[in-house]
């Protein structure tokens, strides 16, 4: 009996036991990371690594079908915009140039004008005023780098995510809309400061560790490691080591979506996740690419 029951203890220990993924021994060089890993490994490559072709915009939904439309680095500029079909819109963060409260309200009254049932948001790097803890220190370096940002007030911003009133924001949360769990984060590798920056490594693993287990999809607003996250002019790879880590090897969501690195607009699959990098503006910070859209089949016994 007492055998039966520690047997039974591991069992559920076993079940209940999360993989723990530690930080990369190549974390703070994504370049040689994506190197390294794929002329050891073949980890980036075919046949389980592919470009997938969007779906065309008037392909018609199968049944038992959600039809996720995806959206990201919009900046502003959404007018252009072509919005196609769909069930949910996933929006993976920089909707504004600098997180102005002005900039969130036009935003937010674009959203109210699409017909989707779900809207989904979350910010990037973009959105300062959504990062408290990076406001309250650009107050303390009296806006050294932000001069533009000194002129709002406080009162203005400290509740900046109440003026998205015409969608689920998700900063570290989830959400379950059609029977799909959905987890959204904003943080991505440090460049120049910018809000939700936290270095590589320690930091953003520490971010992506909050990500519970058995997340169907996965939306931050950075790349991970080897799914478009090319820099052309810099000859680099840009996205996360860790991010990489745990989409793979724990969280396996069906799909994941993205962007910030705006060269990288496209679709990728690895045989367990499809990888969307939804950024719309260009380089140039121009809306020229097309909204993605995604279909799942939508779980059962919803
Ligand atoms: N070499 C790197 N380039 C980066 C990184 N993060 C962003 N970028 C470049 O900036 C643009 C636009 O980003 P945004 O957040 O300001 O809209 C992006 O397309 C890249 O060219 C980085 O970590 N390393
Ligand atoms: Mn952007
Ligand atoms: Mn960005």
């Amino acid at each position: 009996m007492a055998f039966a029951q520690s047997h039974i203890m591991a069992a559920r220990r076993h079940q209940h036991s999360r993989l723990i993924i530690e930080v990369d021994e190549y974390s703070s060089n994504p370049t040689q990371a994506f190197t390294f890993y794929n002329i050891n490994q073949g980890r980036f490559q075919p046949p389980h690594v592919q470009m997938v072709d969007p779906v065309p915009h008037d392909a018609p939904k199968p049944p038992g079908y959600t039809r996720f439309v995806c959206i990201s680095d919009t900046h502003s500029r959404t007018d252009p915009i072509q919005m196609p079909y769909g069930d949910v819109l996933i929006h993976a963060g920089d909707f504004t140039e600098l997180g102005l409260p002005s900039e969130v309200k036009k935003f937010n009254e674009w959203l109210g004008s699409l017909p989707y049932e779900y809207k989904i948001v979350i910010a990037g790097n973009h959105e300062l005023t959504f990062d408290q803890e990076f406001m309250a220190d650009l107050i303390k370096q009296d806006f050294y780098y932000f001069p533009s940002v000194s002129k709002l007030k406080p009162e203005s911003y400290e509740n900046v995510q109440s003026l998205l009133t015409n969608c689920i924001y998700l900063q570290d949360s989830e959400v379950t809309v059609r029977g799909f769990r959905i987890y959204g984060s904003p943080w991505q590798p440090w460049f120049y400061g910018w809000g939700f920056n936290l270095p590589r490594g320690q930091a953003l693993l520490e971010k992506w560790n909050l990500i519970p287990d058995g997340i169907d999809i996965l939306i931050t607003h950075g790349p991970p490691l080897g799914f478009l996250d090319w820099v052309p002019k810099k000859m680099q790879r840009v996205g996360c080591v860790e991010l990489l880590n745990t989409v793979q090897r724990r969280i396996q969501p069906r799909l994941h979506v993205f962007g910030h690195i705006h060269e990288g607009y496209g679709v990728m699959a690895d045989g367990t996740t499809t990888y969307v990098n939804a950024s719309v503006c260009t380089v140039n910070y121009q809306p020229l690419n097309p909204p993605i859209v995604i279909d799942l089949p939508t779980p059962r016994n919803t």
